[in-house]
């Protein structure tokens, strides 16, 4: 025997495949029943009951199959549907199965009936494969088990294996504490508890090893898999609240997530960034330099927002590190507040809310007037200034717009060379400019002098954008009838106490920086950042990134794929090539993408390849990052 054997010992229900076949054949059996939906809660909560070791083994499949009322014909039907069940990460590497065919066995406490079949089409035999049996009566009908078997019994596996006599280590994989207690008799070397389908806290607490996935368990005894590295062994942290379908997406995906409700401060930041892959933020948290220098692995930056200058984008690309974010996905709703605040600004709704709401009745129409033929400003006419221009023409408003870009005018809007042209007409001026630090102070005292007299102010965009101290004076001078603010010079991380000087003046709707937070914009950002997270971790994918050369990738299922991130010098790429063609690599693929400072280069190759190659990649003068997918 060679001293460095091993056995695998894989569990079936759960492990090999997502569900418990027993469960499977209830579904079949009792699908004309009217009680079938109580029956098979009830054979749900037996099969925990057993595998949690909380009622006998025995007992517990003694009862599944009384509520079975099954029939050997009712067994195929079982057979085709556990196929389209087989684990994911157990599908994608078959070949593991295949290669360590000699050194893989079931033990399952389910039954050789249905197992066999499924697991003949991985290479293991039906000798590899210790399991029950059913015993059935003349006419089909399922009446019970074999009895003798050891695996119709309490610690069953434990037996088994002591029986079966295996040479070298043994390593157990299932998602049972049925599994774990072969390790705890000393019958097993090693348990690795399953996870991948179930997790149950009983197997995970006691396991040597947990594994998501096959991947991981690959991974950590050093076989060969299907993927370079385990997905669950790549961190993703997100701030700030962001959406929950975020977190459920990424975490399918096979992704490791942690959440956090708050921004976290820059010494909290560089704290925690160490081992995470992929950071997710809202505005809050701002990624500077220093927790770029201490981010060892990070390799995502993902804003689920629109605005980007809370992140350090260039030293984000010096270190490979791409950077997306949401550009359109709360547009609409930040549109529709502004749309909203105009009107109530016009009616001083606030004003006449907070009389009432202080016992006060003052039904007058001083200063309160309709949208309708009003000449409404837009500064910055992008994607929220073009759409508001849309609504606010649909409800009567007279649009004109002030962009330093070269943007065409949407429907009837006016577009205006100047400012100040844009200032001395508009009724209700409303800024959407971008988050670029050069908007600082845009609007301070001088532009606001330039406005009409009793104009009214809406900011969105930024709070570094207006001068605050100037709005203050305006608003209590008179010459500006009121302003709607979202955002503000200085934000809290997190919810709780809050001051600014616009406090308490008349006519003024100031709201928490929440233009962009409304269900739908959030649910469609959880959508749309993830989407690119992973196009990015899974394929290479850097389509929308803001700091990165953009490049969309074919898919690519048999070929493994090098991803090379440079410093733009020359060379480099002759460098990357003149290495592939030493190793006499088959490239079935290559694509290039570059900016003034950084290349992106990607080639796929055959399967085979000969691994010193990675090193020499890796070791080319000016790489910045090089990875391996597949
Ligand atoms: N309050 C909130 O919750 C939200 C705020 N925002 C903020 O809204 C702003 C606009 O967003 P988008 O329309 O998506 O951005 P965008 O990038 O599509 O449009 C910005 C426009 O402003 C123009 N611009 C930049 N500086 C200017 C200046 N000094 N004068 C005139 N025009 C200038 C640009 O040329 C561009 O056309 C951003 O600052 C963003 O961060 C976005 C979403 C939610
Ligand atoms: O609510 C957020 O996360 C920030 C919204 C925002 O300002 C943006 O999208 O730029």
């Amino acid at each position: 025997m060679s001293p460095n054997k091993r056995n695998y010992i894989f569990d079936f229900d759960s492990t090999l495949t997502r569900v418990e076949a027993l469960d499977v054949l209830a579904e079949i059996t009792l699908a004309k029943n009217p009680n079938k939906k109580a029956i098979i809660q009830e054979i749900i909560d037996i099969t925990n009951l057993g595998i949690d070791g909380e009622i006998s083994f025995t007992e517990s499949l003694e009862k599944r199959i009384q509520l079975l009322n099954a029939n050997k014909a009712d067994l195929s039907s079982l057979v085709s549907a556990l196929k389209k069940q087989v684990s994911k990460s157990i599908e994608s590497n078959k070949a593991f199965f295949e290669e360590f065919a000699e050194d893989i066995y079931v033990i399952s406490c389910g039954f050789k009936e249905f197992i066999d079949p499924i697991v003949a089409e991985y290479k293991i035999p039906a000798d590899r494969v210790f399991a029950n049996t059913f015993e059935f009566a003349g006419d089909g009908k399922i009446i019970g088990f074999d009895v003798d078997n050891v695996l119709s019994k309490h610690n069953g596996k434990i037996q088994c294996l002591k029986n079966m006599n295996l040479e070298g280590e043994i390593q157990v994989i299932g998602d049972g504490y049925s599994d774990y207690v072969t390790r705890e008799a000393g019958v097993a070397d090693k348990f690795f508890a399953y996870t991948e389908n179930i997790s149950r806290i009983k197997t995970t607490e006691n396991a040597d090893h947990i594994a998501p996935n096959l991947d991981e368990f690959l991974y950590i005894n050093g076989l060969p898999g299907n993927i370079s590295y385990p997905k669950n062994r790549i961190k993703i942290l997100l701030l700030e609240n962001v959406h929950q379908d975020a977190f459920n997406k990424l975490s399918k995906d096979g992704f490791t997530v942690e959440t956090v409700s708050k921004s976290l401060s820059e010494a909290e930041l560089i704290e925690k960034i160490k081992d995470v892959h992929v950071l997710g933020i809202r505005s809050k948290t701002n990624v500077t330099k220093k927790v770029v220098a201490a981010a060892e692995k990070l390799m995502v930056v993902s804003a689920f927002c629109i605005g980007t200058t809370q992140i350090d984008l260039e030293a984000c690309k010096e270190k490979g590190i791409v950077v997306f974010n949401a550009p359109y996905s709360n547009t609409r709703s930040v549109v529709e507040l502004a749309i909203g605040e105009i009107i109530m600004l016009m009616r001083s709704v606030f004003q006449r809310s907070t009389e009432l709401h202080s016992g006060q009745w003052n039904k007058t129409a001083a200063g309160s007037r309709e949208v309708r033929g009003k000449k409404l400003g837009i500064v910055g006419y992008g994607n929220i200034g073009k759409q508001l221009s849309v609504l606010a023409e649909a409800l009567g408003m007279d649009v004109y717009y002030y962009d330093i870009e070269d943007t065409l005018a949407i429907g009837n809007a006016t577009k205006m060379n100047e400012l100040s042209e844009l200032l001395a007409i508009a009724d209700v001026v409303t800024l959407h400019v971008d988050d670029n630090p050069a908007n600082k102070n845009l609007f301070g005292e001088k532009q606001i002098s330039e406005m009409k007299e009793g104009a009214y102010l809406v900011n969105l965009a930024r709070g570094f954008v207006v001068d605050i101290a100037a709005l203050v004076v305006a608003l209590k001078s008179g010459k500006l009838a009121g302003a709607a603010v979202d955002v503000y010079p200085e934000e809290p991380s997190k919810n709780g106490e809050f001051y600014t000087d616009l406090k308490g003046l008349p006519n003024v709707i100031l709201t928490p920086h929440v233009g962009g937070s409304t269900e739908e914009a959030q649910r469609d950002i959880a959508d749309f950042v993830p989407s690119k997270i992973m196009a990015y971790m899974n394929s290479g994918n850097t389509v929308d990134a803001v700091n990165f050369p953009n490049i969309r990738l074919p898919r690519q299922t048999k070929a493994h794929r090098f991803l090379h991130i440079h410093k733009n010098v020359p060379g480099v790429m002759a460098k990357i090539n003149k290495i592939l063609a030493k190793y006499d690599l088959n490239i079935i693929g290559q694509y290039l993408s570059t900016d003034s400072s950084v290349g992106y280069v990607i080639t796929d190759l055959d399967k085979e390849y000969n691994k010193e190659v990675i090193e020499k990649l890796r070791n080319i003068e000016g790489t910045i990052k090089f990875r391996v997918l597949y």
